[in-house]
């Protein structure tokens, strides 16, 4: 057994996303820098695509290299499995120095849905490393249209706990506004910021714990944000809603996003919701970008939390205790082309299997 001398905390993980060209590099270039970056891996496509130049100050060896900020740049090896274990073994050979986060710039194309899986299920990166949160990159003259036109960018959006508004110096404030609006309702509880804020920074962007559902340190209330979808409108995503942007395509695309909050006065039996869950995600798991959610059992006092990104789960975890008074089951949904209704009716369902199965003969 592993002594608790040899014992390491999971190193967090940034996930940092966004669509082909909208300012991830860019971002990352400024951001890593940072004195506040030191001790953070950063792991890029190439390092060409972030200029290193006069920031470096050694060349470690393989895909690995140093800048004076102390932040240590690393290439994708052949999949990010592989990069991860190969940083954990250099660290602890002390090939690499220490490090106590890891930021993954995606690549612009892609769904971050496979990577958030593979870190939320690889037992050994397991062992090692945990999500912690997804930071996602939004064209601020672009953004709209690649919302309207492209899955991958609205899975981006979902799944992002900090959206980046960038290229803000080259958009109308009418167009900014109408992009920020669309966002938060696309995924009202990320925070929004612009790229050239001084909120934007590498301590505060890399810090957010959102996905990893430490119990003992989960700040329910900001993480579930439920308040914020209540007054929301059920349609605001759909085609026959949806704000055309300077390109025209409104009418090429035809996915809609909703998100929404189910709430639930009585407590759940156990085996309801995992009987949910499981329906939902075998029925409809690819269009389920981000649920997250606060649960009463009725087998337990202690509220459980749980969160999947499509159709992958964390296996739920059982918090300390209520966050306040209010001890109704809350689960946030962002959903595609997958309105409240039919998630509503399938809980139902559920339920009443599992309660027509316990009643006694
Ligand atoms: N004016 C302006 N240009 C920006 C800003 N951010 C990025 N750009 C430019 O936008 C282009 C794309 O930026 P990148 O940072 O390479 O975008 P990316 O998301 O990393 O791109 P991919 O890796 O190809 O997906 C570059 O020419 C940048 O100089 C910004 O805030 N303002």
């Amino acid at each position: 057994m592993e002594s608790a001398s040899n014992y390491l905390p999971p190193v967090p993980i940034t996930v940092l996303t966004g669509f082909l060209g909208s300012g991830k590099t860019t971002l990352l270039t400024r951001l890593i820098r940072q004195p506040a970056m030191a001790r953070t891996v950063v792991i890029v496509n190439e390092f060409g695509e972030v200029g290193l130049d006069h920031h470096l100050v050694a060349e470690a060896s393989g895909n690995t290299v140093l800048l004076d900020s102390g932040c240590v740049c690393c290439t994708m090896l052949s999949d990010l499995s592989a990069t991860l274990r190969d940083l954990h073994r250099r660290r602890m050979v002390g090939e690499i120095p220490d490090f106590d986060r890891v930021v993954i710039e995606t690549t612009g194309l892609a769904d971050p849905g496979p990577i958030l899986h593979t870190l939320m299920t690889d037992r050994v990166i397991l062992g090692y490393f945990k999500l912690d949160g997804v930071v996602t990159t939004v064209d601020a003259v672009h953004g709209l249209g690649q919302l309207n036109r492209n899955t991958e960018s609205m899975t981006q959006v979902a799944v992002a706990d900090r959206i980046v508004v960038t290229k803000t110096d080259l958009a109308s404030s009418a167009s900014l506004s109408l992009l920020k609006s669309r966002l938060r309702e696309m995924n009202p509880a990320a925070s929004i910021q612009e790229s050239d804020s001084s909120e934007v920074t590498g301590l505060l962007m890399f810090e957010s714990a959102n996905y990893s559902l430490d119990p003992e340190h989960l700040d329910v209330d900001r993480w579930l944000k439920a308040e914020a979808y209540d007054h929301r409108d059920n349609h605001a995503h759909h085609p026959d809603h949806r704000h055309d942007d300077d390109d025209n395509i409104s009418s090429r695309h035809h996915d809609a996003i909703d998100s929404f909050c189910l709430t639930s006065e009585k407590p759940v039996r156990w085996g309801a919701l995992v009987g949910f869950l499981d329906a939902l995600t075998q029925l409809r798991g690819a269009d389920l970008l981000r649920v997250k959610g606060l649960v009463d059992v009725e087998e337990s006092d202690l509220p459980v939390v749980i969160q999947g990104v499509e159709h992958l789960f964390h296996p739920p975890s059982q918090l300390q205790s209520w966050p306040d008074s209010d001890r109704r089951s809350r689960v946030v949904f962002i959903t595609r082309n997958l309105t409240r209704e039919p998630i509503e009716d399938l809980f139902r369902i559920c339920v009443a299997a599992v309660e027509a199965k316990e009643a006694p003969l």
